[in-house]
């Protein structure tokens, strides 16, 4: 069921380039640099119901990775309601903020006192995403997150990845450590894709996501890692909310702070940042 124009935000830049925002878990869902196609994943088979997962766009998770705590998967943000705080279109860009306060849903299972602020700004062919936490509250707190961006691929078989060569990384399908030796090639037989990756400490080395001609430029700031993830046609098949073939049209790369949970004092604020450009 596709959402109702209140609970989504639509901004266009001058330039014609363009973004579509959820309330329903702050999630970006849709990129349209100007002059060129959709950038982003969103799977024809999510559902817009309160408390659940929509899959693809962007989802914030908030404050846990994964299943690597006690919370649930992800943490929570993704599955609740955010405000909308400004939208505007300047001369050049366009910019909508959203955000997400504790609340008793929130203290039930993570008592901390919190404000988070994710904020899009689109022009021309780049995106920046950033998440803004602050501890509201008067004890210190620790969270992990993702910006869990879902690109939208023609085909994964032809999909590269530089930047991350030299890196350590862990295999969340092994359970194990390794290092990736090399520019992560995603052509292979397919039906064997099954990746779920965590690259300690890339920092803000850019990534270039490349798909024949097509080149993406991924940088971040204030996150320390980058999850890559594709489901491969097993896992896929399993997920409800994907068609059978929605694995092959899809990757993950997320902008993340795992390895090392980010600590705020009370008053403290912490900002990270993933930005796009398709060149
Ligand atoms: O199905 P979910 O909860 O949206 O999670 C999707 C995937 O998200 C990735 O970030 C994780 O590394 C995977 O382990 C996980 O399966």
């Amino acid at each position: 069921m596709p959402l109702a124009s209140h609970e989504s935000i639509q901004l266009t830049a001058p330039d014609g380039a363009s973004v579509s925002l959820s309330l329903h878990g702050g999630q970006l869902l849709s990129w349209k640099p100007a002059g060129a196609p959709e950038q982003l994943y969103l799977s024809p088979r999510s559902e817009y119901v309160p408390g659940k997962v929509i899959r693809g766009g962007v989802p914030v998770c908030f404050p846990q990775f994964a299943d690597r705590g006690p919370l649930p998967k992800h943490g929570f943000a993704r599955t609740l309601p955010w405000e909308p705080v400004s939208q505007e279109v300047g001369k050049d860009d366009a910019l909508a903020v959203l955000r997400l306060r504790d609340s008793d849903t929130t203290r039930a299972i993570w008592p901390h006192a919190f404000e988070l602020e994710l904020s899009v700004r689109v022009s021309g062919r780049a995106l920046d995403v950033e998440l803004a936490c602050e501890n509201t509250g008067d004890a210190t707190l620790q969270f992990t997150t993702a910006l869990h961006t879902y690109l939208r691929v023609a085909d994964l078989d032809d999909v590269s990845i530089e930047g991350l060569a030299g890196l350590r990384y862990f295999d969340s399908i092994k359970q194990a450590e390794a290092l990736q030796r090399m520019d992560l090639l995603l052509t292979g037989e397919k039906g064997v894709l099954d990746l779920d990756r965590i690259y300690f400490g890339v920092k803000e080395k850019p990534l270039l996501v490349a798909e024949n001609r097509r080149q993406l430029v991924i940088t971040q700031q204030g996150f320390d890692d980058v999850v890559v993830w594709n489901p491969g046609p097993e896992r896929c098949a399993k997920l409800a909310d994907m068609p059978p073939e929605g694995w092959s049209e899809m990757l993950c790369v997320e902008a993340a702070s795992i390895g090392r949970p980010i600590e705020l004092q009370p008053g403290e604020s912490w900002v990270g940042r993933q930005s796009m450009s398709l060149l």
